[in-house]
């Protein structure tokens, strides 16, 4: 990379793509973005730490700058003399910790007792144009404080931000902010320089009073980047301070699967959601321990006598069964008797074995009969995903999704594309749960109660043995699968149709149902009055 200066201005030149220009993902470039001999944009960037992190990150910034097509001008807060925000016109990115109670580090004194100048006009830095990343821990009570301080001075000083302020959490891991504050930075440059050179944004970059311009990036073929990145526009909740986004409304629309690349979805977020600190709830404590053991041949045998009703379990589909033993790496182990005892360090209250899976039952048997596998995950279950996912992104986006500034995200993208967990761990593969916390959260495979009367053994044989089990009722099974019904047995579940068998038995649905309307002469019927009424003989 060469320094030049061109007609005034400060550029560094280097080989690209102009794809990266445009902050877009890499990968195959359109025919417009050639590589090619391209001018890299400068912008500034300052930082202010305390112990090195916020440092540490603005180095990070400015080696990515390289390969998106940037150049950052890097300079602690404190080296007043290297930069001068009065007489800048390129754009400024600023990484800012806290430190004390609230306070912005000792690098930042100087700095920010300037900008407080009462004395200052309210235009001062109207010229400006930022994007600023703040780190705190949320333990503390003013939470990025000296961040917030800074952004706020310089929205009253008149600056602008072209890009979401971001509020890392280093309670929780910075990370889970700082990286997709850096990854969105690249998007909202590159949408700031593209504007600023086709003169749309009124008063944005223009030289400060006394100042040359430095910043002159226009180049024709980069209009096809500026409709692009129209569509990576960031979410601004207030509409006023993301310049980005009143702009280009026209090239709305354009590309359908760029605007895709950047709707939220069950497994990504957008700004603000993906830069917020998370309330994230704390982990459930574990209280299962699992082992698996090889089988040992057993019969289950029992009695029943006529008129009993039975409790018929729909299982889950083998389909699925088999691709959540698949996907948690348990297909060899299907057939082992699942053992389970409390963990001694359980910090569970009064944790106790589940009820609802028998002791000595394979893992296949239990998926297939006793969990409620396609049950909607419970935010306590995506909590303790989080922890299972290998990836930052995947465990950020789960962490999300628990929290309570995920909400509206849960249940969009959750409940009510009414998900369940084979499909949270298809569309999080690097999340790998233990056997135990599955068996911890997946609630009980409820049965449905039926009835049945006129020859009990028959029918509930029947019932028992030859019927393969559904989600839906017996009657929509028996539709479906005529090579299933009993042949001996007519049914009406209520479900809106009923059909009748040659000997007048009858299966419905409650615990009595079938006796009620049965007993004495053997009615058939279903529960609409527009058919088959029960009460119609
Ligand atoms: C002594 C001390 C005081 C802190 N006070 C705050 C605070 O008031 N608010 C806050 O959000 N974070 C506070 N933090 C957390 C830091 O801002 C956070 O760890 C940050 O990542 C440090 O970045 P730095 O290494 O660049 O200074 C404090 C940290 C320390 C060590």
């Amino acid at each position: 990379m060469h320094r030049v200066r061109m007609g005034g201005a400060r550029f560094a030149v280097s080989a690209i793509c102009t794809r990266a220009w445009a902050g877009l993902p890499q990968g195959d470039c359109p025919r417009y973005f050639s590589t090619s001999l391209e001018v890299m944009r400068r912008f500034l960037l300052l930082y202010a730490t305390q112990h090195g992190q916020a440092k540490a990150i603005a180095e990070e910034i400015r080696e990515k700058a390289v390969a998106h097509g940037f150049s950052a001008d890097l300079h602690c807060m404190s080296e007043t003399d290297k930069y001068d925000l009065k007489t800048e016109t390129a754009p400024l990115v600023v990484v800012v910790s806290t430190t004390g109670t609230g306070d912005p580090p000792d690098t930042a004194r100087r700095f920010v007792k300037k900008i407080n100048d009462k004395t200052l006009p309210v235009d001062y830095f109207a010229h400006l144009r930022y994007g600023l990343l703040g780190l705190g821990d949320s333990e503390y009570t003013y939470f990025c404080n000296g961040g917030k301080v800074i952004d706020r001075r310089l929205q009253e000083l008149g600056a602008r931000r072209f890009y979401d302020t971001g509020h890392a959490d280093d309670c929780v891991g910075l990370e889970l902010v700082v990286e997709p504050w850096i990854d969105g930075l690249w998007a909202a440059l590159a949408k700031l320089f593209v504007s600023s050179s086709e003169g749309e944004m009124s008063g944005a970059l223009t030289a400060a009073p006394g100042a040359s311009r430095t910043t002159d990036a226009a180049k024709p073929e980069l209009i096809h980047v500026e409709s692009q990145v129209e569509l990576l526009r960031l979410d601004d909740p207030g509409g006023k301070d993301s310049e980005v986004s009143e702009q280009n409304g026209a090239s709305r629309g354009q590309s359908s699967a760029l605007t895709a690349d950047f709707e939220p979805s069950l497994t990504r977020s957008v700004p603000p959601l993906s830069l917020a600190s998370l309330n994230i709830p704390a982990l459930p404590p574990d209280y299962l321990q699992v082992h698996l053991q090889e089988p040992v041949g057993q019969k289950t045998d029992f009695s029943y006598q006529p008129g009993d009703a039975f409790n018929i379990i729909c299982p889950n589909s083998d389909s699925e069964v088999q691709s959540l033993l698949h996907r948690l790496q348990l297909t060899d182990q299907r057939e082992h008797h699942v053992l389970l005892k409390i963990k001694a360090d359980t910090k569970k209250r009064g944790a106790a074995l589940p009820q609802h899976i028998p002791e000595k039952c394979s893992l296949q048997f239990i998926l297939t009969w006793c969990l409620e596998i396609r049950a909607i995950p419970k935010k306590a279950l995506l909590r303790a995903l989080a922890d299972c996912a290998g990836d930052t992104a995947e465990r950020r986006r789960l962490q999300e999704l628990s929290s309570s500034q995920g909400a509206a995200d849960y249940t969009r993208f959750v409940r009510g594309a009414r998900a369940s967990l084979l499909d949270l761990l298809l569309a999080f593969p690097s999340c790998q749960p233990p056997l135990g916390l599955l068996l911890e959260h997946l609630p009980k495979l409820q049965p449905r109660p039926y009835s049945c009367a006129r020859y009990p053994s028959l029918l509930a044989q029947q019932i028992l043995s030859t019927y393969p089990g559904t989600r839906r009722s017996l009657w929509s099974w028996w539709a479906r699968e005529p090579a299933s019904r009993p042949s001996s047995a007519s049914c009406s579940t209520g479900t809106g149709s009923s059909w009748p068998a040659g000997d007048g038995s009858l299966v419905g649905p409650g615990g009595d149902t079938a006796q009620l309307f049965c007993a004495p002469c053997g009615f058939w019927g279903s529960g609409l009055r527009s058919s088959n009424f029960y009460f119609k003989k």
